[in-house]
């Protein structure tokens, strides 16, 4: 099997994956280029694990083929698990051990050179800042310094794709923060490709490439630019005296929908800067502030699958609806 480096580092093609009646996955297909930070995003129970879990050698695809650092997930199992580093949701460091342990047991697993293995281990533990704590057992760590560490232990027999499932899932937003610093990082010093899932809008930002997923399928792939330009509307917010009046005002002045959200009437427009002036001049009433903004992930998800990320979770009705529309 070729190692050229512009085979892309991942390729699939129609993959998809039935439980019983079931059919988690529909048919996906995407590449992703070597060097890439690659983001799946979606709702709960949207195929992302799923995926990946295909992905990772650790589930067999219904149908459909992908190949993951140009080795086929199916027929080249132990060389795609050779080249691929895992960070999955949940936990699978031995805490009873050290840190230090935990990577040399990892690295006799994958083989790596015993003498490469020391600098190995100095370079991935100070890179997630847990080098001065490395004789310490695991028990001991905090939530984040255990997901730090299991980042260090993925990326140890220096993988070519490294598939991070929900890698800051359940952490403070201090330790949020400071993980993206070390996958920033990563990106500089290593020649890796990053597969992850999200339900974070704002850490989607920082790929490269989306894919939204809803319902086992993609929906769009692109990056965050190109997706929040697509949805082609500003977001205007005004707070006034009387939001009702406000937005009865702007239903029969400018035919514009708008509804109170975050404690402000909300509305979309396709120039908010131009918009603005004509609201002052024509809306009839007192408008206290104003703010516009341009389109965010969070509308991105909104044009595509029709709800926010946080209601598709939150709200019960609605999980019913998509639990029913397939
Ligand atoms: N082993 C299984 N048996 C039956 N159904 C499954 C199995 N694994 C996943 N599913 C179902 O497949 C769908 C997709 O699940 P998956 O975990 O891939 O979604 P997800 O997008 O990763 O969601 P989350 O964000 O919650 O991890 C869900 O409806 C889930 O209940």
């Amino acid at each position: 099997m070729t190692t050229d480096i512009k085979v892309p580092a991942v390729s699939v093609h129609e993959l998809r994956k039935r439980f019983g009646d079931f059919e988690a996955v529909k048919g996906v297909s995407f590449e992703v280029a070597p060097g890439e930070v690659f983001g799946f995003l979606g709702p709960n129970g949207a195929g992302k694990t799923t995926t990946i879990s295909m992905l990772c050698t650790l589930a067999t695809p219904t149908s459909g083929t992908a190949r993951v650092a140009g080795y086929d997930i199916v027929t080249e199992r132990d060389e795609v698990r050779r080249n691929i580093g895992l960070v999955f949701q949940d936990p699978t460091l031995d805490t009873y051990l050290t840190a230090e342990q935990n990577l040399r047991f990892h690295a006799e697993l994958y083989g790596v050179p015993k003498s490469l293995l020391d600098g190995r281990i100095r370079q991935v533990l100070e890179m997630v800042g847990l080098w001065e704590r490395k004789d310490a057992k695991v028990e001991t760590y905090s939530g984040g310094m255990r997901r730090r560490l299991e980042i260090a232990r993925g990326l140890l027999h220096s993988p070519r794709v490294l598939f991070l499932d929900e890698p800051t899932v359940g952490l403070d937003p201090q330790t949020r923060a400071a993980i993206w610093g070390y996958i920033n990082k990563l990106r500089h010093l290593e020649d890796i490709t990053i597969f992850m899932t999200t339900h974070y809008m704002d850490e989607a930002e920082y790929c490269d490439r989306i894919a939204i997923m809803d319902h086992g399928r993609i929906v769009v792939i692109d990056s965050p630019e190109a997706l929040k330009a697509s949805v082609g509307r500003d977001r205007v917010q005004i707070h006034t005296g009387d939001d009702e009046a406000a937005i009865a005002a702007l239903k029969e002045r400018f035919g514009i929908d708008a509804a109170v959200h975050d404690g402000a009437v909300t509305f979309a427009v396709p120039s908010g800067e131009e918009f603005v002036p004509r609201l002052f001049a024509e809306l009839g009433m007192p408008i206290r502030s104003v703010s516009v903004s341009r389109p965010s992930l969070d509308d991105v998800f909104m044009k595509y699958t029709g709800t926010t990320i946080r209601d598709a979770e939150a709200d019960p009705a609605s999980a019913w609806r998509m639990m029913a529309r397939r």
